[in-house]
């Protein structure tokens, strides 16, 4: 038997951390306005279904990690507010795991990007 209300109560919780996130993160923020501007212009060059697919998969890997980054650091907050050596270690690395995907991203979005721009000048 599925839980509805269980179920509904884990995406408000879901939805909660989104909206909290936002409010608090301002790398979070600057993600989404980012994200926003490059699907309008995918929209604009016509980007093909595949072409779109990759974009929003590339974008929402960026997005989710930019939360579980907010969930380390405030899991790390929550344990000491001292500074510790291994409380920078565990924030560094999450950021890391941002800044990688991040680097990754640009690649990616150079390479889905460069031939709809082409053919949009030339035409
Ligand atoms: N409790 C901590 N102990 C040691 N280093 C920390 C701790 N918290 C954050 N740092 C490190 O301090 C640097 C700056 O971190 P961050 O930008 O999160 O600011 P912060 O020190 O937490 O201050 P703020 O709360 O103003 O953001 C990072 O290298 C981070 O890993």
């Amino acid at each position: 038997m599925i839980a509805w209300k269980k179920l509904f109560n884990s995406f408000i919780f879901a939805f909660t951390g989104i909206i909290k996130t936002f409010k608090s993160e301002q790398n979070f923020k600057i993600h989404i306005m980012i994200s926003v501007i490059v699907i309008l212009t995918a929209v604009t060059l016509d980007f093909s279904s595949l072409r779109m697919a990759v974009l929003l998969i590339v974008i929402g890997i960026v997005l989710a990690l930019e939360l579980m980054n907010t969930a380390v650091e405030k899991t790390v907050d929550l344990m000491t507010l001292e500074r510790h050596p291994l409380a920078k270690e565990a924030k560094d690395a999450a950021a890391g795991a941002v800044l990688v995907f991040s680097i990754f991203a640009v690649i990616i979005g150079i390479l889905l990007f460069i031939e709809p721009l082409l053919r949009s000048i030339e035409s």
